[in-house]
């Protein structure tokens, strides 16, 4: 689904399920969802709160195994990994959190924090670990002259550069973004945002990037997967679904944040209800464009 034949995804799911089983029953987080990330491409996962992006994130990172189904990196399945080729694996695909101060180690500095990864995957000595560090703080766009600040000391913004550069220590392939902007002042997500833009067009970087803010989606994805009660209910190129939004549900989700201003809204709880609406196959229904068959009423 939407990718070029003969070119192995960085990162595929097929038909891929989560349940959770709780105190008060199973949760069906995600339902028979197939998708797969092109190298270099940047994916775009959207849906109102609970719809199954971050299930979908830690399943694709193999952070969790999926009740059923198959998670491919790079062709191979991710559930016949073990140990040191697993290790090997996972330094491949980084994520960048919504909370940096959550993500980083907060008794370690700056340059510490960056070069942990390297020392967890024995890379270099201590001193080319710290000077490769540094180089990654530059990169980011953090001043050498703070490497040795400790997490608390560094604004929220800053904070996510350092969560940047040290998801970017190992050189990773794929980026999973889980809001990466959402917890900072609106002035400051502009720029976490363009730095993360350089980032992947000067590394080559294949993104998948997860954002309550379409607007945001719109301008950072290629292709944007719409997520619904755990099912992935429409997918397309950027421009295509942005344009032309086929599922009732996406169509809410548009609505809601047009006309589009500079700084639109969370998404709302959507009204659709899904009905029978969310059981259909996903259907081409224009060259890369495949969305799930609505009910006839929600179309109306
Ligand atoms: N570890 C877990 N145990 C039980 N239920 C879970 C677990 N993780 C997620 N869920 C449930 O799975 C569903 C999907 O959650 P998920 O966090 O993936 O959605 P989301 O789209 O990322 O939401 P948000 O935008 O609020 O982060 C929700 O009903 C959530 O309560």
């Amino acid at each position: 689904m939407g990718g070029d034949a003969g070119v192995t995804p960085v990162v595929a799911a097929e038909s891929v399920d989560k349940v959770f089983a709780t105190r008060a029953g199973d949760v069906h987080a995600v339902r028979d969802v197939s998708l797969a990330v092109q190298p270099g491409e940047t994916l775009g996962l959207v849906g109102e709160s609970g719809s199954g992006k971050s299930t979908m994130a830690r399943l694709l990172m193999g952070l969790l195994p999926p009740t059923s189904g198959t998670v491919r990196f790079d062709g191979v399945d991710l559930s016949t990994m073990r140990g040191a080729s697993l290790r090997r694996l996972r330094a491949q695909m980084q994520m960048v959190f919504q909370n940096p101060f959550g993500s980083l180690l907060p008794h370690y500095s700056a340059v510490a924090n960056v070069a942990e990864p390297l020392r967890l995957h024995k890379r270099g000595d201590k001193k080319s670990r710290r000077e490769q560090a540094i180089e990654l703080l530059e990169l980011v766009g953090v001043n050498p002259r703070f490497a040795d600040h400790y997490p608390r000391q560094f604004s929220g913004g800053q904070q996510q550069r350092v969560a940047i550069a040290r998801a970017l220590a190992l050189e990773p392939r794929l980026l999973m973004c889980d809001e990466p902007t959402s917890s900072l002042d609106v002035s400051i997500q502009a720029q976490v945002l363009a730095l993360l833009e350089e980032l992947r067009n000067r590394l080559g970087l294949t993104v998948v990037f997860i954002s309550h803010n379409l607007a945001v989606v719109e301008r950072f994805a290629d292709r944007v997967a719409v997520m619904c009660l755990g099912r992935v209910v429409e997918i397309a190129p950027a421009e295509v679904l942005f344009d032309r939004p086929q599922h009732p549900y996406t169509q809410q989700l548009l609505a809601a944040i047009l006309p589009v201003t500079s700084d639109p809204p969370p998404l709302p709880r959507s009204t659709w209800q899904p009905e029978n609406g969310l059981d259909g196959e996903l259907r081409e229904v224009a060259p890369g464009h495949f969305a799930r068959d609505a009910s006839p009423g929600a179309r109306e």
